[in-house]
């Protein structure tokens, strides 16, 4: 099986072949979900598996890089992509907010990536504990599946690098109010110096994303994989790729989150235009970045995918402020992009009748 490179062969194995498999490991962690004995952790694992369901299926897209290996790089991103929107969840809804507890519980992404590496009680500073080693066993499936991939020294400390930045922005987006812009300008002035220029939040939502730690995973199981290869992924992803995504995810979400008095990204734009021309940049810069990747028209169709998946959530249709400003990002993905909105809006569609 070929990567594919057009936006039709994309959708056609995406929907026969990823969504399927990704279907049937959600259906098993919402089964090992529901037996967790403690009411809370219980409740969150199973509103992250329902809620953020598309956040598994779409990332599982990156799966068709490994080619005929997809299945298990799917188990991979199934159970990476659980923990973090559990611990997400528990940390959003934590009344603590104590970045000691947020460093443990984050603890098992990193253990997760760690071939060899024992597990710890990642619950040890809140009161909520017993969760019937869900959280345990999920990060044993990524170690259990990284260990039999060949290429998985050549990676490793990309994953770690990768996985670093996001832990550390879970950490700091969710503590005290008063202390979380101090606390991201901080980490951003002590990591800018290996950065292209950006502002402190844009560098945040390049931490936000879980893809190149994906695409990594997928490309390191196959065999013709290298170590330039290694290393032309990790700069093409980070931090243009995943900016991308993560400033599209907080972009849809911007009433939710002013209503809500959440921390959100793309507040710090100084107003549509600045965003207009730095989200531009981004998908500009994204698709440069695509030169030194093996498969590059599949890494250019996610960029639009990324555009065309979240312009077309009803989120923003529910905004009217963001409109005009939305179809003039979309355009910024061409035709490809729109394809992808079409079909994502459809997918919702059916998904929705489905679940009635
Ligand atoms: C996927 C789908 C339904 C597709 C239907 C149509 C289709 C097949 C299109 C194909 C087009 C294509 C190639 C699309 C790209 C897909 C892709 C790569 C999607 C990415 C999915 C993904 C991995 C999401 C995870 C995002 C993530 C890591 C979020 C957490 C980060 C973060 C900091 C979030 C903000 O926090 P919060 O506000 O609490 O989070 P929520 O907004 O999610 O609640």
């Amino acid at each position: 099986m070929a990567v594919p490179s057009g936006p039709i062969t994309l959708m056609i194995h995406s929907y026969k072949k990823i969504f399927p498999a990704v279907h049937k490991e959600l259906d098993y962690w919402k089964k090992r979900a529901n037996e967790i004995p403690n009411e809370e952790l219980r409740k969150q694992a199973l509103l992250s598996i329902k809620n953020k369901r598309f956040h598994c299926e779409g990332g599982s897209i990156l799966a068709l890089l490994a080619e005929k290996n997809y299945p298990e790089v799917i188990s991979f991103i199934i159970a990476y992509q659980t923990i973090s929107d559990y611990l997400d969840n528990l940390c959003d809804r934590s009344n603590s907010q104590d970045p000691t507890d947020f460093r443990a519980l984050h603890e098992s992404m990193i253990t997760a990536l760690t071939v060899g590496k024992g597990g710890t009680n990642y619950y040890r500073y809140r009161d909520d504990q017993e969760d019937g080693n869900y959280l345990q066993e999920l990060v044993t499936t990524c170690q259990n599946v990284l260990k039999k991939i060949k290429h998985y020294p050549m990676i490793k400390e990309y994953l770690i690098e990768l996985c670093q930045y996001y832990c550390d922005l879970q950490v700091h987006k969710h503590v005290k109010v008063e202390e979380r812009i101090p606390r991201l300008q901080k980490w951003f002035n002590e990591s800018k110096t290996n950065l292209p220029e950006m502002e402190w939040f844009e560098f945040s939502a390049c931490s936000g994303s879980t893809l190149g730690i994906f695409c990594l995973v997928a490309y390191a199981t196959r065999d013709d994989f290298t170590e330039k290869d290694g290393l032309a992924i990790r700069n093409g992803y980070f931090p243009y790729i995943q900016g991308l995504h993560i400033l599209l995810d907080y972009f849809i979400d911007q009433e939710e989150d002013r209503e809500g008095g959440d921390l959100n990204f793309c507040f710090y734009y100084k107003n549509h235009e600045q965003l207009y021309r730095r989200f531009r940049l981004f998908l500009q810069e994204a698709d440069t970045h695509t030169k030194e990747l093996p498969d590059r028209k599949f890494h250019q169709l996610i960029n639009r995918g990324l555009l065309g998946l979240y312009l077309s959530d009803g989120k923003v249709d529910e905004q009217q402020s963001l409109k005009e400003l939305s179809q003039k990002l979309l355009k910024l993905g061409g035709t490809k992009s729109y394809f992808f909105y079409i079909n994502a809006k459809a997918y919702r569609k059916y998904q929705a009748r489905k679940t009635q």
